[in-house]
């Protein structure tokens, strides 16, 4: 059964005199993998800001499970909610353990559940805990860090993640690695949202059960990834589709 768990009404973010977001309107269910796809400006952060509570709508109402979201105690919405940013920020005089255990630690784990989640985090990250876990940061690659990012998101088992580009300065392979990775997880883990911010159209296509295309900070599209591809909404979701064909085309000239 779907049950809406995360409900944006006719929302609406200004900043100064620049209306960013006019009139956003959409409904994401508990469980699904949603990808956000648009291009740059679009306000795809600003939405991800405005679940979490980072940002204010400046007008329109958020429900998070049903409750405004102005009802709600921020610090312990952040805390059910996981955020996995481009820029990870591990701490880089901690350990990879320690890093993952920031949160659990503040909220007083006892030390053998610490010690025990930490290791199923670094399984389910595909990161050998007796090899990973008293590294730093500064010892482990790129996507080595963002699989970090990704745990530490996950520590508190939070029903809410959500993702702003994460994978946005990895090589293409290490990326696609991660992409199996991260859908992976998200089976493997029932009734957990997760909301994922792209530009990148195939990632976009290949994670989300549903894709919400924004551009201008509208909704231009919110379907199925095959709905997309073969019934876009609007000229700007055709447009996004062709620069994948043009891509396919380039490598095509470059064959010949
Ligand atoms: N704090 C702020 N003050 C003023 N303008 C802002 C602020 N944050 C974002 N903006 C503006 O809002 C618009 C949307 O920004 P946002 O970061 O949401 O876009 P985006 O779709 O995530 O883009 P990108 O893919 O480049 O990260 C941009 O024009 C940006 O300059």
């Amino acid at each position: 059964m779907t049950k809406p768990i995360i409900q944006f009404k006719h929302v609406q973010k200004t900043f100064g005199s620049n209306i960013i977001i006019p009139d956003l309107s959409f409904t994401v269910n508990k469980g699904e993998f949603v990808t956000i796809l648009g291009s740059s400006g679009s306000g795809k952060t600003t939405t991800l800001k405005m679940i979490n509570g980072l940002l204010q709508p400046s007008a329109g109402e958020i429900l998070i499970d049903g409750q405004k979201i102005n009802d709600l105690d921020l610090v312990k919405l952040r805390r059910h909610m996981g955020y996995v940013v481009q820029q990870i920020g591990l701490f880089p005089h901690m350990t990879i353990s320690q890093n993952i255990a920031v949160v659990p630690k503040m909220l007083q784990w006892p030390q053998n559940k610490i010690e025990e989640r930490v290791n199923e985090l670094l399984k389910l990250v595909q990161l050998a805990p007796q090899e990973y876990a008293n590294r730093y940061p500064q010892q482990l690659s790129g996507g080595q860090q963002q699989r970090i990012g990704v745990a530490r998101a996950l520590a508190t088992n939070p029903p809410y993640v959500l993702f702003d580009e994460p994978f946005g300065a990895l090589d293409a392979l290490t990326r696609s690695e991660l992409q199996r990775e991260i859908k992976r997880i998200h089976e493997s883990l029932p009734d957990k949202t997760f909301l994922f911010v792209t530009h990148d159209i195939n990632e976009a296509l290949f994670l989300g059960q549903r894709v919400m295309v924004m551009h201008q900070g509208k909704v231009a599209q919110f379907a199925r990834p095959q709905e997309i591809v073969h019934h876009p909404a609007t000229a700007f979701v055709k447009e996004l589709l062709g620069t994948v064909q043009q891509n396919k085309n380039l490598w095509r000239e470059q064959d010949d």
